[in-house]
């Protein structure tokens, strides 16, 4: 994990980010980017921090049991927590000016104690495996151990600008290592400790970082240059990029979201991509869909979900009211499947995404809609397991308008 201890000053950054997730409940990236601004880090010292603080967010409960502290006692016993990670990590206590000390005897006993429990040791709520057990049954042990594993890094090349093998050389004269992912085309794993943003190839748009299982879902949808294609959840536009990429460049390309912010998000890194035929459009209500009926010859539909597939990355949604929300979603998710796929042609493919490997969100969903909608047909899906691939957790599904 770490080869040496975090300084004083990086121990206390922890602490204060751990604080405003557990305790504020802003989203990790944002107490990530709140922090790190107008500090002058270097990239390793952040890559070391963000390390740190993704292992603890993984595996809170258990590393809370280990130091005895409740997750909202963060912010005054934090220093212990941290220094309890240390020592089960193996390495020197930090050198914190004030800390909380921790005893050893203390800490071997609970540590034998949670081996015994493994949800505990997987660092997974109970209401976390409860679902999971519920919905996977037999599988989900493996995927609750899979889901407290570091994520790896990966990036989409883009195909607008360069092949895979070009960007692997020129990778490398930037220091930056790389390995192909033989599963999916426009992947590579990022094996070298580098800073990615700060390259030439990053600011030239030559790659996007994203999961190697987000891009099997553009993948599925197979758009082809010349087509007209709806990303209508586009985001920030993660997917919508890789689309363009599949279309060469031509055809219309449509990104559609209900948030102006993350639509212009993604004019900025079209530009950046060379990607020029894609087109924002904001949904304000109802009418902007109905306008489009019939248009598209494929639709992505990569619908607000529970992140539960990708809480290696996103580890603070175990530790949010995601349980809660999950009926909410649902039903906007059952929504905008019965209402936006209203844009494809006969004979055109809607593709439904989501970043959670449960049933419920996935499959249910696909099979409540087809009882109500003859008109379409499954063609196939996937669940993306993090356990199988490595990649984080996303489910699609493919389906064919057969009739009006
Ligand atoms: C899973 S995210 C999309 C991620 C994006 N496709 C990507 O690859 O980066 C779901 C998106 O749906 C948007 N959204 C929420 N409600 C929506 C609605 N009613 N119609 C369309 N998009 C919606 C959210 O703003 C969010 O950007």
């Amino acid at each position: 994990m770490l080869n040496s201890p975090l300084s004083a000053s990086s121990n206390e950054l922890v602490i204060n980010i751990l604080a405003m997730v557990l305790s504020e409940g802003k989203p990790l990236d944002r107490a990530y980017s709140q922090h790190f601004s107008g500090l002058k880090l270097v990239p390793a010292e952040q890559a070391r921090i963000t390390t740190v603080t993704g292992d603890i967010l993984r595996r809170l409960n258990l590393y809370c049991f280990l130091a005895d502290i409740k997750p909202e006692e963060m912010e005054r016993l934090g220093s212990k927590l941290l220094n309890v990670w240390h020592l089960f990590h193996e390495l020197e206590l930090p050198k914190m000016q004030y800390s909380l000390p921790v005893d050893p005897d203390d800490l071997v006993a609970r540590i034998e104690q949670a081996k015994t429990n493994p949800v505990l040791w997987d660092g997974c709520p109970e209401w976390l495996d409860t679902m999971g057990r519920e919905q996977l049954g037999a599988s989900w042990e493996k995927e609750r151990a899979a889901l407290n594993r570091p994520p790896k890094r990966f990036l989409r090349v883009n195909g607008l600008k360069v092949s895979r093998d070009e960007l692997v050389q020129k990778l490398a004269t930037e220091f930056v290592s790389t390995q192909v992912v033989d599963s999916v085309d426009s992947a590579l794993e990022v094996t070298s400790d580098s800073a990615l943003f700060r390259t030439n190839s990053f600011k030239e748009g030559l790659f996007e970082q994203q999961d190697a299982g987000s891009q099997r879902v553009a993948a599925a949808l197979d758009a082809k240059p010349g087509m007209r294609v709806i990303d209508a959840c586009a985001g920030a536009g993660g997917k919508t990029l890789h689309i363009a990429a599949q279309m060469q460049g031509k055809g219309r390309l449509l990104a559609m979201d209900v948030e102006q912010w993350k639509l212009d998000n993604l004019k900025e890194r079209a530009r950046r991509n060379g990607a020029h035929n894609i087109e924002t459009r904001l949904i304000v209500g109802s009418k902007t869909i109905k306008r489009l009926k019939l248009t598209a010859d494929r639709v992505l539909l990569d619908v607000p979900c529970s992140g539960l597939g990708v809480l290696k990355r996103n580890p603070d949604a175990k530790w949010r009211d995601t349980a809660d929300r999950l009926p909410v979603l649902m039903e906007l998710q059952k929504h905008i499947l019965s209402s936006y796929s209203r844009m494809v042609k006969v004979g055109g493919i809607v593709v439904y995404a989501t970043c959670s490997i449960f049933p419920c969100e996935n499959r249910g969903q696909v099979d409540a809609f087809l009882a109500e909608n003859p008109n379409f047909r499954l063609l196939e899906d996937e669940t993306i397991s993090p356990a199988d691939t490595g990649f984080d957790g996303f489910y699609l599904a493919k389906l064919e308008r057969i009739q009006e």
